[in-house]
């Protein structure tokens, strides 16, 4: 079934979880044991035996994996242990920590409590594995790649969105779009730094502006999102979408968005639209897989994807018919003159499959400041620019090796780009502590498999029965979701040691501390791993890379102004009296899809006076 027709599967499951135990029902009392059932025992009795039968095919999925547990020599993932039944307690307590809570505590809390890194959270009787364990991770996304798929619930939850799009496929769909998309990111191409150059000045020239008024605040998640939309959609479809030019937002007066902050001209409504498509998407997986049942009437990601889809649209359709005149013309450009739209357009007809391409990379790109990786490049240039107003000795450090390197104004090289030890050594940090995509989803195919056993996060394992020194493999049933999280495993002390929690870019370069990850490079898994790593790593490392040494140039402080945030969205007092990370945090990280600051990153910037 299309992954866009939700009800007609929602329809089909309630059909099969009602309609045949009923037409078994009557199949028995009227043809086998030909009882008359009264008017008021028939309800009943219909209800009681569609009860029944739940549970014994509950019972039966439980007896099969068992079986295949034994085939395998493989043991169950503990499970989580609710007090009410379908642990409803726990979904309660998930979906209210998800408003409140600092980013992925929720999880931490229940590894924590069962003393295990993989669990099986089975709520509303549906297995669902949550995993923190890096070895598990790296099975999923390498070693074990061919057991995983994207998988049907993720797509349904995605399709109105992202549609065809490269991270919304699997199989041939996806290799025939990995296979288009790949040459646009040759060396030749990321390292063409012409246009991060005049974006940079353009994004530069705004916090110039505002900050020479008396210092005004700046909200720079919202800055940066624009400036890797810009970029990137001059990168991918020769077009300036050119939001850095529209309203910005205002201190004090700025309403919250979806996620950071919101205008009222047409690219707030993008940006908007863009933002309240992902809490949609995000929102859905917590439900889980009866999300279907709140949106039977009305799909809330519609208007979001109507928006969204007026801006591509013309863009797409444009570059249909510059190919249908070229073709009439007999004119054949090489590869290497055109943008990814039009390499799109010389594949495909179909406007859909490549607009929905299209979003798929401006998504990547604007929370890194590319489209694709848009969204995970304004996320990285966001963390680290709270990292430099909280640390100026961060800064001065980075300031000095820029400045040492690239001087104050002139070109800037790829080669200039790779000599800033430093500065690589503090992105990385940054994506350690906040990875872009801070959890992920994947669903095992129909036969299970095994994961490694559990690693040694907690010694004790919540599974009572076995032995502290069981060695058997857990067992992952088949068609089942894995919730993995790369967050956690980034910041685990057993694998990064007891600092794990601080932000210290010298483990980047220091010899013995980096022997750790040199040993283990799959702790370390911002940009995902195996064959569907990112594809936009270096452009992304070079676009944030450049962009930092622009900035360094012109400025050299950076300060919180708590005061600008909108109301709601500094930390909770409470988590002051909480461990790791969050005690300090002067911000609030939360994720949609992708992560972000909660009400934006409002900070002055400033060069002081020489
Ligand atoms: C800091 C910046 C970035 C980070 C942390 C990042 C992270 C990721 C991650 C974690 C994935 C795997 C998603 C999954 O499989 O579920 C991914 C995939 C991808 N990224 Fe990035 N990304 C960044 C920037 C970019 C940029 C700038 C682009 C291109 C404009 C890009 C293009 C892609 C594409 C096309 C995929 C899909 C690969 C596939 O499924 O085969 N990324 N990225």
């Amino acid at each position: 079934m299309h992954p866009s027709n939700y009800r007609m599967r929602l329809s089909l499951d309630f059909l099969r979880i009602l309609a045949l135990p009923s037409a078994v029902f009557y199949f028995i009392t009227t043809h086998l044991v030909k009882v008359h059932l009264g008017l008021l025992t028939a309800p009943t009795l219909y209800f009681a035996f569609i009860i029944f039968w739940s549970i014994s095919k509950s019972i039966f999925t439980k007896v099969l994996q068992r079986a295949e547990r034994r085939k395998l020599g493989a043991k169950e993932i503990p499970c989580v242990k609710g007090a009410w039944p379908g642990n409803i307690d726990v979904l309660v307590k998930m979906l209210r920590a998800f408003k409140t809570s600092y980013i992925l505590d929720v999880y931490l809390q229940l590894f924590e409590e069962y003393q295990c890194t993989t669990l099986n959270t089975r709520i509303l009787w549906t297995d669902h594995i949550i995993s923190m364990d890096q070895e598990h991770i790296k099975f999923i996304l390498s070693t074990g790649f061919e057991h995983f798929w994207r998988g049907r619930w993720q797509k349904e939850r995605m399709e109105r969105f992202l549609g065809q799009g490269i991270f919304n496929r699997d199989d041939e769909m996806w290799r025939m779009h990995r296979g288009n998309t790949r040459p646009f990111f040759a060396r030749e191409r990321i390292s063409d730094f012409d246009i991060f150059e005049r974006y940079t000045a353009q994004t530069l020239n705004i916090i110039s502006v505002t900050s020479s008024h008396s210092r005004t605040p700046i909200d720079v998640q919202d800055l940066y999102s624009r400036f890797a939309l810009d970029a990137a959609s001059e990168f991918l479809f020769g077009q300036n979408l050119d939001t850095l030019s529209a309203t910005l937002p205002v201190a004090g007066k700025t309403k919250m968005g979806p996620k950071g902050s919101a205008t009222e001209d047409p690219w707030g409504s993008f940006a908007s639209a863009f933002e309240m498509a992902q809490q949609v998407i995000t929102a859905r997986s917590r439900v889980g897989y009866f999300w279907p049942l709140f949106e039977l009437f009305r799909d809330k990601n519609a208007p979001n994807a109507e928006v969204v889809h007026r801006w591509l649209d013309p863009l797409v359709k444009s570059a249909l018919s510059e190919k249908e005149k070229m073709e009439k013309a007999g004119i054949c450009s090489p590869v290497a003159e055109k943008n990814f739209l039009q390499h799109l357009a010389e594949s495909t007809d179909d406007p859909i499959i490549i607009r929905d391409q299209l979003l798929s990379l401006l998504l990547a790109a604007r929370d890194t400041t590319l489209i694709a990786g848009e969204i995970q490049t304004a996320c990285l240039l966001t963390y680290v620019t709270y990292f430099m107003a909280i640390y100026p000795g961060v800064t001065q450090r980075l300031r000095s090796e820029v400045l040492e390197h690239c001087g104050t104004s002139g070109s800037i090289t790829y080669e200039q780009l790779r000599n800033l030890k430093y500065m690589r050594a503090v992105i990385n940090e940054t994506l350690r502590l906040y990875p872009p995509v801070p959890l992920n989803v994947r669903e095992s195919r129909a036969g299970g498999c095994t994961l490694s056993p559990s690693d040694s996060t907690y010694t004790a394992t919540c599974d009572a029965n076995v032995m502290t020194d069981d060695t058997r493999p857990l067992h992952m049933p088949g068609s089942t979701a894995i919730t993995f999280l790369p967050l956690l495993a980034q910041r685990n002390k057993i694998l990064w040691g007891s600092d794990a929690d601080v932000f210290d870019p010298d483990r980047w370069l220091e010899g013995e501390r980096l022997s750790r990850f040199v040993a283990n490079p799959m702790m370390f898994t911002p940009f995902s791993a195996g064959p569907r790593i990112c594809l936009g790593q270096n452009y992304a490392y070079n676009e944030a890379s450049f962009f930092l040494v622009r900035l360094l140039q012109q400025f050299d402080t950076f300060s919180l102004a708590p005061e600008a945030q909108p109301s709601g969205s500094l930390p909770p007092l409470e988590w002051k009296r909480r461990k790791g990370r969050q005690a300090e945090e002067k911000i609030w990280p939360a994720a949609a899809l992708t992560l972000f600051v909660k009400g934006g990153l409002w900070v002055r910037i400033a060069r002081k006076a020489h």
